[in-house]
């Protein structure tokens, strides 16, 4: 499903011309650092065109990788997509099974894509419950990729934010303990003082490699965050769309980028007085 003859036709043609001429007006305004995306839809996708449930998941890998090129295009540096969380697991099996089969068929077109443009790829999750073939095969793919940065994609695999603030307080509590500092704060005259910050926390964090969304973008007409990039996502622009994620392209993604820079003001104070 995932070749690489789709990922030229999407860089060149006619399409890609006007594309890169509208992207050209919306770079007038401010243009969003980090796009996050929870592609919900799929299933109810294959349902309208009457297709089977596991070829509306090819469908949606096949809408993802058309919104890497868009941002890459429009100057986006950081996307971040939640394709599997731990929760997922409790789906039927051959769904499970498919979304595997995705992730290492994108291993392998993401693999010559990141040459090609000088892509960085991080898998972002509880990644030990992966087999151990996609392990291997995403772990060698963040290494091959880690001196690339010109644009940042990072997946999240086996993901939920629950999993990752435990993770990250689990291992800032460590890193003190092993330093001798301990964990626990301590009375400072009207204050209290902590000895794990913010900071301690957000650097180990999963998806420490890119920094907090401006835009998060759900699909499938839902408001809710479902436990993706829940820390992360106090000030950022939160834009929920009818479409199903298969159909998303590149008016819903410019649609997305101009409310944005309706809010810009707001959230870029808010980030200020963080
Ligand atoms: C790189 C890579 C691994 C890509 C994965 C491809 C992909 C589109 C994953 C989406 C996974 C998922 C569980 C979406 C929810 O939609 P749903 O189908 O449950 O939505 P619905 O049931 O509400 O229609």
């Amino acid at each position: 499903m995932l070749r690489e003859d789709i990922i030229i036709d999407i860089f060149s043609g006619w399409r890609s011309f006007l594309r890169k001429c509208l992207f050209r007006v919306i770079r007038v305004g401010p243009i969003p650092s980090h796009i996050a995306v929870i592609m919900d839809g799929n299933r109810r996708y294959a349902k309208k065109k009457k297709i089977d449930d596991m070829t509306g998941y090819d469908a949606g890998a096949l809408a993802l990788l058309h919104l890497i090129i868009y941002c890459m295009e429009l100057g986006v540096k950081y996307v971040t997509a939640y394709a599997f969380s731990i929760d997922n697991f409790r789906r039927q099996p051959e769904e499970v099974q498919k979304i595997m089969d995705l992730t290492m068929e994108s291993v392998m077109l993401l693999t010559w894509i990141s040459k090609l443009r000088s892509v960085r790829v991080h898998f972002a999750g509880k990644l030990q419950l992966l087999s151990a073939e996609i392990q291997d095969a995403a772990k060698r793919l963040m290494e091959s990729t880690a001196g690339y940065n010109n644009f940042v994609l990072t997946i999240c695999i086996c993901y939920t934010s629950s999993d990752e603030i435990l993770h990250a307080v689990e291992k800032s509590c460590k890193e003190k303990w092993d330093d001798g500092i301990g964990i626990m704060g301590y009375d400072k005259g009207n204050d209290y003082e902590r000895l794990i910050k913010v900071v301690d926390i957000e650097k180990h964090m999963y998806t420490a490699i890119a920094p907090d969304p401006d835009i998060l973008i759900r699909t499938g007409g839902e408001y809710r965050l479902s436990n993706f990039l829940v820390w992360q996502s106090s000030c950022c622009h939160l834009s929920s769309l009818g479409t199903v994620w298969p159909e998303f392209g590149v008016f819903h993604l410019v649609w997305a980028v101009l409310d944005f820079q309706k809010n810009y003001r707001y959230f870029a104070k808010k980030k200020l007085q963080l």
